[in-house]
């Protein structure tokens, strides 16, 4: 038998034989607890699978998320993300990844960006009707669904070129046509859910995929369910936008004119390889932005002061009723609370698998052979006392004081598989919370909020009791009035 060259790496012992430990902790949904146990039992290297090693030190961020020549791929994990075809964000190629990213980085550069803004204002003017209409009633509400409902339409507006309208329905209904003609109902945050879990599971281990089929769990079966349903939706989507030959500046006509450009026909692999992007950008930039931003402000309010010094700031800053894109482009503090609360809660907490490259590599003075599985778990790092001194307090101020920490930053992801939506999460962010937090006073009905994981690290719930609040300023006094 070959010595294992991972031997000498602590870890439970079954993680050692078995990628078991590690599947079961993402089936359950607490791997980044049960990973963040390890490191303070073990250390910062710790083997949490035959062939998977995580290591919680910053210094390893360089390592593991490296850029250029040195930079590693993305490993099997991500084939659990593939539904037809690979998208940007799962393939595992470098060569097919630089050429998918050419073609959709684009659409993210900041004057794409201004283009989205009268888009995402639109939805969020009809939230503001909604949450107004709800504020009146008095009555308690998720305020987690309605950002939820928030985010799918500014997505599917940009990358369908038609709102899928959850705001104005209150609900996240959608109408799903699978490859075999019929049709049915489907909630599509669920479908997103779901789907995202399944592929956090399933990536840990390549025979996963197998050997699931043949497991009782009703988790495998809607899972599936769930991945074939958001595809037969996107591919339903982007046909009408085609069919209809519709002009809007918005992302699916940009990912639409990059392949003409490139002298492609939308039809067959290319066809595909659209959905496969649009469906992407749909589970990569909804429920993300959402569950940061229920996140976030469940932190200001249940960090009075932080929320008063932010309130002061804003409506200083907004001498409009409702603040525009360009009202909260660059607020210091405000942005040092969106940061504050990434970090805090973590929506990327699991460490992002990458492989180690043809030349192996070393950490801590051991050696990792080529194809070794590695990531650095971001919930620890982002709790880490030595780099944040008091990482369990809620404390914005620090990105003011020492910007070098956004280096530490996980959220995002690192290196040359960087999430390329932050800027229009960021956008989104700020302009969705400024919105919510300078309009509405809000009862939470629980000072705790119980949390899940699937890929993403999600709040459960947010139930809150929404009034108006009075706007301070004359400015915008006159404005209401008139
Ligand atoms: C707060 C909101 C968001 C969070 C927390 C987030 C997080 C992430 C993370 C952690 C990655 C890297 C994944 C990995 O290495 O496995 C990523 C990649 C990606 N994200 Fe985001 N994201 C957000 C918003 C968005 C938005 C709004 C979009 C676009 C509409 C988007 C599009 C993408 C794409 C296309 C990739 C793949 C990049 C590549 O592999 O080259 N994300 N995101």
């Amino acid at each position: 038998m070959k010595p294992d060259p991972l031997a000498d790496v602590p870890g439970p012992l079954l993680a050692r034989w078995t990628p078991l430990w590690l599947g079961y902790y993402a089936r359950i949904g607490q791997r980044f607890t049960a990973v963040h146990k390890l490191h303070m039992e073990y250390g910062p290297i710790v083997r949490i699978a035959p062939n998977h090693i995580s290591v919680a030190d910053k210094d390893a961020l360089d390592l593991v998320y490296a850029q250029g020549s040195n930079a590693f791929d993305k490993s099997t994990f991500y084939h659990a993300f593939v539904s037809d075809k690979a998208s940007v964000f799962s393939t595992t190629d470098r060569h097919d990844h630089a050429q998918k990213r050419r073609l959709v980085s684009n659409i993210f550069a900041a004057k794409s960006l201004q283009d989205c803004t009268p888009f995402i204002r639109d939805i969020v003017d009809s939230f503001v009707v909604q949450l107004d209409r709800l504020a009146a009633k008095n009555e308690e509400l998720n305020l987690l669904y309605w950002f939820h409902f928030l985010a799918f339409d500014v997505l599917s507006d940009l990358a369908f070129g038609q709102r899928i309208g959850m705001v104005e329905k209150g609900s996240d209904a959608v109408t799903v046509q699978k490859r075999d003609g019929s049709v049915s109902t489907e909630n599509a945050i669920a479908l997103v859910d779901e789907r995202e879990h399944l592929g956090a599971v399933l990536g840990v281990h390549p025979s996963f995929k197998f050997w699931s089929k043949f497991l009782p769990d009703p988790f495998f079966i809607q899972g599936r369910k769930s991945s074939d349903g958001l595809v037969d939706f996107a591919r339903r989507q982007v046909s009408r936008r085609i069919d209809n030959r519709l002009q809007r500046n918005d992302i699916l006509d940009k990912l639409i004119r990059a392949r003409v450009a490139d002298d492609q026909e939308i039809v067959g692999e290319n066809f595909a390889d659209l959905v496969a992007e649009t469906v992407t950008l749909l589970i990569a930039g909804s429920d993300t932005t959402s569950n940061s931003e229920t996140a976030i402000m469940h932190l200001l309010f249940t960090n009075p002061r932080v929320y008063n010094k932010l309130i002061g700031i804003l409506e200083e800053a907004v001498d409009e009723e409702l603040p525009t894109a360009d009202h909260v482009r660059d607020i210091p503090y405000l942005d040092a609370v969106i940061n504050e609360g990434l970090r805090y809660h973590a929506t990327t907490a699991i460490g992002l698998h990458r492989a180690v490259h043809e030349k192996g590599a070393m950490f801590g003075g051991k050696y990792f052979p080529p194809g070794t599985e590695m990531s650095v778990p971001a919930w620890t790092i982002q709790h880490d006392p030595e780099i944040w001194g008091d990482p369990e307090v809620f404390r914005p101020e620090r990105w003011i004081e020492n910007p070098d920490l956004k280096k530490y930053l996980m959220t995002f992801g690192k290196g040359p598989r960087a999430c390329l939506g932050r800027h229009l999460a960021y956008m989104e962010m700020r302009l969705v919370l400024s919105t919510v937090l300078l309009r509405y006073d809000l009862q939470l009905k629980s000072q705790v909020m119980e949390t899940t994981e699937g890929f993403m690290h999600k709040p459960n719930e947010m139930f809150v009791r929404l009034s108006r609040r009075e706007r301070k300023g004359a400015a915008v006094q006159a404005q209401a009035q008139a």
